[in-house]
């Protein structure tokens, strides 16, 4: 498709996206700051929480769950043989009784056209050699993993169903798949498969080797205009096909962007992403057709979430995270695709100074400064990305400059030829 039907679909879409407006998510209780959550709503306008580090540590502000307990029938001892590419380490600390492995940083994960995985519901946590955590979130951790059957290295996402249920996430979890399994380009991060025990899902990902982009940037500092722009170009490639597949985001931050070799990203969680409705959607994204039925379950079992995750047609809830949300969702008012256009602008700045563009020490002068669009440029800032910026965080969503102009920013033009020599280490 050419930039300018591009231009044109996207134009059409914003307007057509314009009709979301109500969500009606279940709350989720106990994302920080930095997390997108619908205590937002409650909490918009109350001033006198006091805030909470917005940039948690990796494995300790996820809240207070432990590892999820893996299914009994799923524990066991690895054997690794020399060949395989993982190796083995003393420590005993993996999920349940696996005996926790160590993959070399340096060992890619296998292409996505080869990805062998079987597409779901055959799989147990049985088919997984569990590997090194990568992380927790806030249902459960993730972990390097190789599907035994082929040697793939993938990453599994292991969320405990009592929290899922006790925190009310059913319904994200169950729109995050119905979403992400739907998507697959090489800047996303691609949902390969999941499945389920008694106590956890599973969801197998795509591995990104190099981990957040988030950590990339705070072990910098900042980044330069090269590295920058690259980013930003790869990342306007996943919100372009997004756009064109209906899809909003909504939670665009550099912790859900991942790094892979040769610094490329993956643009991944899409718990707080939604659909365009179907009905409004434009035809030529080919996207009439409501969502199939999601099954977390073989026939004989119970299916795991309601059946009720259908594209809204109105939005209104407060998602996003705090420093990322848009003037018209702290307005609580209706909200479109183009909050992924404000979120790029702010993820931007904060890749170039350091720190998102209105963050303060009260939340509810961020949100003064975020209707008011108070931002303050660094003198140190190139003025073509002080332009491209400011042409993003506009008020009025309408305005903001189109993903297919972004992509050709004079901005972006000028620092591409340098985009290889400024490759991050990974
Ligand atoms: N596909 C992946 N490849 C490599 N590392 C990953 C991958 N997915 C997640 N991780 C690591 O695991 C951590 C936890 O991921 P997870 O998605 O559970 O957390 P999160 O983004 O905080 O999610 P949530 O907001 O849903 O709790 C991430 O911060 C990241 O470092």
């Amino acid at each position: 498709m050419s930039v300018s039907s591009l231009s044109s679909l996207e134009s059409r879409i914003k307007k057509l996206s314009e009709s979301l407006s109500h969500d009606h998510t279940p709350g989720s209780k106990s994302r920080s700051l930095r997390k997108p959550l619908s205590t937002f709503v409650i909490n918009t306008y109350d001033n006198n929480q006091k805030k909470v580090n917005k940039r948690p540590s990796q494995s300790s502000s996820h809240g207070n769950h432990g590892t999820p307990k893996l299914n009994s029938r799923a524990q066991r001892h690895t054997d690794i043989g020399p060949s395989t590419r993982f190796s083995t380490s003393a420590s005993n600390n993996g999920p349940g009784s696996i005996s926790r492995l160590h993959l070399s940083s340096s060992v890619p994960s296998s292409p996505i056209s080869q990805y062998p995985i079987p597409p779901s519901l055959e799989l147990s946590i049985k088919d997984f050699e569990v590997g090194k955590p990568l992380g927790r979130g806030k249902l459960g951790r993730v972990y390097c993993c190789r599907h035994i059957g082929s040697n793939y290295v993938c990453a599994l996402k292991v969320m405990s169903k009592e929290q899922l249920t006790s925190q009310g996430l059913e319904l994200n979890l169950r729109r995050e798949i119905e979403i992400s399994r739907n998507l697959v380009h090489p800047k996303l991060c691609r949902l390969l498969s999941f499945f389920h025990d008694d106590d956890n899902v599973y969801l197998v990902i795509e591995y990104a080797v190099g981990g957040e982009l988030y950590y990339s940037l705070k072990k910098q500092g900042l980044f330069n205009n090269p590295q920058a722009s690259n980013y930003t170009f790869q990342l306007t490639q996943a919100l372009i096909y997004l756009r064109l597949k209906g899809v909003v985001h909504r939670d665009i931050k550099p912790e859900n962007i991942l790094v892979t070799e040769g610094n490329n990203i993956k643009l991944s969680d899409f718990g707080w992403s939604v659909k365009l409705s179907s009905s409004k959607a434009d035809s030529t994204l080919n996207e009439s057709r409501p969502p199939k039925r999601l099954l977390l379950g073989n026939s004989h079992k119970p299916s795991l979430l309601p059946t009720s995750a259908k594209p809204q047609n109105k939005r209104h809830t407060l998602c996003g995270t705090l420093d990322y949300l848009p003037p018209e969702m702290i307005e609580s008012k209706v909200h479109d695709a183009q909050v992924d256009n404000w979120a790029l602008g702010v993820l931007i700045y904060e890749m170039l100074v350091g720190k998102p563009p209105f963050e303060e020490a009260d939340k509810g002068d961020t949100y003064k400064r975020i209707v008011n669009i108070d931002v303050r440029y660094p003198d140190y800032l190139d003025p073509l990305a002080k332009d491209l910026i400011g042409s993003l965080l506009q008020k009025i969503p309408s305005e903001r400059l189109l993903l297919t102009k972004v992509m050709s920013h004079p901005w972006i033009v000028r620092y591409k030829p340098q985009w290889k020599q400024y490759s991050l280490p990974h």
